[in-house]
């Protein structure tokens, strides 16, 4: 657990979600996270689709609505925090195009020092389960190494991890419009406790 005397983690969680499930794997992180103790900011990154795509689809449009009080990342919240957990669906076997545009702002940050030393964690979904998850993560935590970032992948700390599929670098949700499973909830709080407590331990 954190040191109730020591100032609290703060926590950026930073995703992207068309149609609901990352934005749910980040609420169920953000619910984690300040049950331990933690500061946090559930952030989405910008949209960059064109409002006459996202409006032809219902799935899509509905996501966005469901998200409109969500506060949308900047590079600040990224200066703030001391700890990081991205989450992203997975396309084509990488991170959304909105995240990677959100982190194509961050130069500034970079090159004056800002984002060193700050931990990172990452979770996606995919729709199947094979379906590059793993690849997804792996270019994540890429990012995350050349901003000298300490990197805290779940690994196979606990026995949720595999009952969710076990994917040690990151939760990673199947998904395909289900709400999420209690197995997938563990995991991700788990990770997210994780994230909290190894932050914790650095700031002191
Ligand atoms: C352009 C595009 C590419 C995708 N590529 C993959 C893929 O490579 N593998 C896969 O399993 N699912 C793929 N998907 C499905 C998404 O991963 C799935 O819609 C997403 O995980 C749902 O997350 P969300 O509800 O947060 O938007 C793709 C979806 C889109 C729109």
């Amino acid at each position: 657990m954190t040191n109730p005397t020591s100032a609290p983690v703060k926590l950026a969680i930073v995703y992207y979600s068309t149609y609901g499930t990352n934005h749910a794997m980040a609420q169920v992180a953000a619910e984690a996270a300040r049950a331990a103790g933690a500061e946090v900011r559930l952030l989405k990154v910008a949209e960059t689709a064109p409002q006459a795509v996202i409006d032809t689809q219902d799935a899509w449009k509905a996501q966005q609505e469901r998200s409109a009080d969500v506060q949308t990342a900047t590079p600040a919240d990224l200066e703030w925090a001391d700890a990081y957990l991205f989450s992203t669906p997975t396309r084509f076997g990488g991170a959304a195009s909105q995240v990677r545009a959100f982190i194509d702002t961050l130069g500034g940050l970079w090159a004056t020092g800002k984002l060193a030393n700050k931990t990172f964690s990452a979770m996606t979904s995919a729709q199947n389960p094979n379906g590059g998850q793993e690849t997804t993560l792996m270019t994540l935590y890429t990012t995350a190494m050349h901003w000298g970032a300490i990197l805290v992948p779940p690994g196979y700390t606990d026995p949720a991890i595999f009952a969710s599929g076990g994917n040690p670098y990151g939760a990673s949700v199947t998904a395909g419009g289900q709400p999420l499973s209690d197995e997938d909830r563990a995991t991700i709080a788990h990770q997210t406790r994780r994230l909290i407590e190894v932050t914790a331990r650095l700031n002191r």
